[in-house]
C-alpha cells in the first residue's frame, strides 16, 4: 500500500470528524433529507451525488447551520453543531454556493479577506475608530487572505475586481474565500457547474492539494468523471435518501446508482422525429466513466457545460460560511 493509502485508510479509522445522524429535513409535506446518515474522517475526501432534487443542498444546508433538521443531528469534532452558520464556521466548517456569490464590486483580495470574518476578533467599535488592535488584526487578514489566493492560483489577481474575473477564476476565489476561514471541513457544492475541462482538472488538482493540507473536502458535483477520480468515498442520495456509501469503484458500477441517477433506457416510441443527436450518446446502462466530457444527461439536461456563464452573478450578500 502507498503512502497515501494507508494515511486515507488511517484516517478512516479514526473518528470521525463529522458525523450525521439521522438527519431528517421535511419542507412541509415534502421530506426532502430523510434519516441521512453520513460520516467523514478527517483528511477524506467525500463525493454526494444525487438526480436533481435529491437533496444534496439541503443536506448542506443542514450541515451548516443554515437549516435546523427537522430531526437528527449532526456532530462536529464531537458536538453537536448548532444552527447557526456563524457558530459552525467558527467551529469548522465553510462552504462554497452552487450559484456563485461574490462581492462583485469588490477585489479578490477584499472578497477573501471577507470570508476570514469569523476567525477576527476586533468589533464595530474597533473598525470604527480604526484602533491599533484593529489596524494590526486588518494587516494580518490581509496577509492571510493573499496566501490562499495565491494557493488557489490568483495572487496575480489580487486588485482585480471578481466581477471582472473570467468564470472559473470567479469558482476558484469562492474556494479561497471559504480557505480563508482555515476549516477542519470544507463543503463544495458543484465546484465545476460551467467550468471547461481544462478548468475542471485544475479545479480536482486544488482540491486534491487542499487534503494535503489536512482539510477534509465534502463535494457535491454532477460530473461523474470528476467525483470517482477525485473521491475516497462516493454517497449517493436519491429522493433524500443515502442508496449507497461505498468507494467509487463500487458506486460507478451499482446498478441501482445506474437506474436512479442515469435514467432508464430512452423510450424511442415518445422520441422526438429529430432528437438531439448528443443526449443520444448517454445509452441507458452505459458505465458511468465512459460519459463524452460534455455530454449532457437526460435526466440533468439542465445542468449542463456553459449554463451558469450567462448567470447574473450578482452579490447575494455575505458567505454564511
Ligand atoms: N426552502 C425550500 N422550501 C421548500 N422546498 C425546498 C426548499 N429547498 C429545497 N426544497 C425541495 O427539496 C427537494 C430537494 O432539493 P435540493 O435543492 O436539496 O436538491 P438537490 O439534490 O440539491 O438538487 P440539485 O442537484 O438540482 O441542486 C426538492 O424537491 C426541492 O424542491
Amino acid at each position: 500500500m502507498t503512502e497515501t493509502a494507508t494515511t486515507r485508510a488511517d484516517a478512516r479509522a479514526s473518528e470521525p470528524l463529522l458525523s450525521a445522524r439521522q438527519v431528517t429535513m421535511q419542507f412541509g409535506g415534502l421530506t426532502a433529507v430523510n434519516k441521512v446518515d453520513l460520516d467523514i474522517h478527517p483528511g477524506e475526501i467525500v463525493g454526494l451525488i444525487g438526480p436533481n432534487g435529491a437533496g444534496k443542498t439541503t443536506f448542506f444546508n443542514c450541515l451548516t447551520g443554515m437549516y435546523q433538521p427537522t430531526s437528527g443531528q449532526v456532530l462536529f469534532d464531537g458536538a453537536v453543531l448548532p444552527p447557526k452558520p456563524r457558530r459552525v464556521a467558527v467551529a469548522g466548517v465553510a462552504r462554497t454556493f452552487q450559484n456563485i456569490r461574490l462581492f462583485h464590486n469588490m477585489t479578490a483580495l477584499e472578497n477573501v479577506m471577507v470570508g476570514r470574518y469569523a476567525r477576527t476578533k476586533t468589533n464595530a467599535l474597533d473598525a470604527i475608530f480604526r484602533l491599533p488592535r484593529h489596524r494590526r488584526e486588518e494587516a494580518e487578514t490581509r496577509e492571510v487572505a493573499r496566501e490562499w489566493l495565491e494557493f488557489v492560483g490568483l495572487g496575480d489577481h489580487a486588485d482585480s475586481l471578481s466581477r471582472n474575473l473570467p468564470y472559473g477564476d470567479q469558482r476558484r476565489l469562492e474556494i479561497a474565500r471559504a480557505l480563508a476561514l482555515e476549516p477542519k471541513l470544507l463543503l463544495l457544492d458543484e465546484p465545476t457547474a460551467g467550468m471547461n475541462p481544462q478548468e475542471t482538472r485544475e479545479a480536482e488538482a486544488l482540491i486534491t492539494r487542499i487534503r494535503e493540507l489536512g482539510m477534509a473536502v465534502l463535494v457535491i458535483e454532477h460530473d461523474m468523471r470528476f467525483i470517482f477520480s477525485l473521491c475516497d468515498r462516493v454517497a449517493c442520495l436519491v429522493r433524500g435518501e443515502v442508496l449507497i456509501d461505498d468507494v467509487p469503484a463500487v458506486v460507478q458500477h451499482d446498478e441501482r446508482v445506474i437506474e436512479a441517477y442515469i435514467g432508464a433506457p430512452v423510450d424511442t416510441g415518445d422520441e422526438p422525429e429529430a432528437p438531439e443527436p448528443d443526449r443520444r450518446t448517454l445509452a441507458p446502462n452505459k458505465p458511468l466513466l465512459e460519459f463524452p466530457p460534455n455530454a449532457i444527461n437526460p435526466i440533468l439536461g439542465r445542468r449542463h457545460r456553459g449554463e451558469h456563464r450567462h448567470e447574473g452573478h450578482e452579490p447575494e450578500g455575505r458567505n454564511d460560511a
